[in-house]
């Protein structure tokens, strides 16, 4: 379990691309030619990539381009018409949701999906609770391993708060936290289901500069402390300043894949984002 010191207190060093970004690193997962039709759309047409250990891997492309579908096939939500995807060398197959969440993958929403009425605390806490091991039984009955848990929780739950920076609004409702405060509340609920690789959509939406600025610091905060990182972002700044490798999307199909220098100057990226034919004369 990676452990997490606080943002604030953490000196962030700049970041190069990862010793995870190297041709021996270890693939944590790999997407192999996956295709998913809904109806008469193709949202992923034989896409493959891979994930490294220890790198922050953007996956970029413009509207309707696949890239949250493509999180929904890794977290479990929809399955692959054809191909199939492998976290630390097994396939996912017809896993459910939480049995992918408990092997180590977490998202967040680009819809941020909190429990507005609960408080910051109890909306870590539900994190938490996907690796508990005791049952309703031994809840019930407070036996000592279940209580173990929970004193444990509370104090994983408090530790991920003051890491994002919320310890002050660990008691407040989470509808009454600002926009910022609860995008970072819902990273630290899916830091809480203690994965290996934390998959963000769309982070920065809604962000200003500084607030994206911050949000650069802490997701190479938390791939320090031992995550992977992937990250869908339409910000091209914030992309191209956290990620070590990007793959990009257009039309549900892989149409690039590379450093951050290497994408920004591919011209069927360019063509992509300016929506122009790239043989046109
Ligand atoms: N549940 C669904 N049913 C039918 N079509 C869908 C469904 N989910 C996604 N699609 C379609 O699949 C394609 C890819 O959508 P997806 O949301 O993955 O794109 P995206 O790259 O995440 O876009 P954005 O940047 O706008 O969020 C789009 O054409 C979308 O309309």
């Amino acid at each position: 379990m990676p452990e997490t010191t606080p943002a604030t207190e953490t000196q962030v060093e700049s970041t190069g691309p990862a010793a995870g970004a190297g041709a021996s690193a270890r693939r944590l997962l790999e997407v192999d030619d996956v295709t998913l039709r809904f109806g008469g759309v193709v949202a992923l047409n034989e896409v493959s990539f891979h994930i490294n250990e220890g790198e922050i891997l953007g996956l970029i492309g413009p509207n309707g381009a696949g890239k949250t579908t493509c999180f929904n096939v890794m977290t479990g939500v929809y399955q692959p018409t054809s191909g199939g995807v492998r976290f630390q060398g097994e396939p996912l197959g017809r896993r459910k949701r939480h049995e992918i969440t408990r092997l180590g993958i977490a998202r967040t929403f680009q819809n941020i999906r909190l429990f507005s009425t609960m408080t910051a605390l109890e909306n870590v806490l539900v994190g938490a609770d996907a690796h508990h091991t005791t049952g309703v039984g031994s809840a019930i009955l407070r036996l000592p391993k279940h209580r173990r848990e929970e004193k444990e929780g509370y104090e994983r739950a408090r530790e991920l708060l003051k890491f994002m920076g919320l310890s002050k609004r660990a008691n407040e409702l989470a509808r009454n936290l600002s926009y910022g405060d609860q995008r970072r509340l819902e990273i630290a609920r899916a830091l809480a289901t203690n994965p290996t690789l934390l998959c963000l959509d769309e982070p920065a939406a809604g962000f200003n500069p500084a607030e994206k600025a911050r949000l650069m610091e802490l997701i190479r905060t938390i791939r320090d402390q031992g995550y992977t990182v992937l990250l869908i972002e339409h910000d091209m700044r914030l992309v191209m300043g956290v990620t070590d490798r990007i793959v990009v999307l257009e039309f549900g199909r892989k149409i690039a894949e590379g450093l951050p220098a290497e994408i920004r100057d591919n011209p069927a990226v360019i063509a992509a984002y300016l929506g122009v034919d790239e043989n046109a004369s």
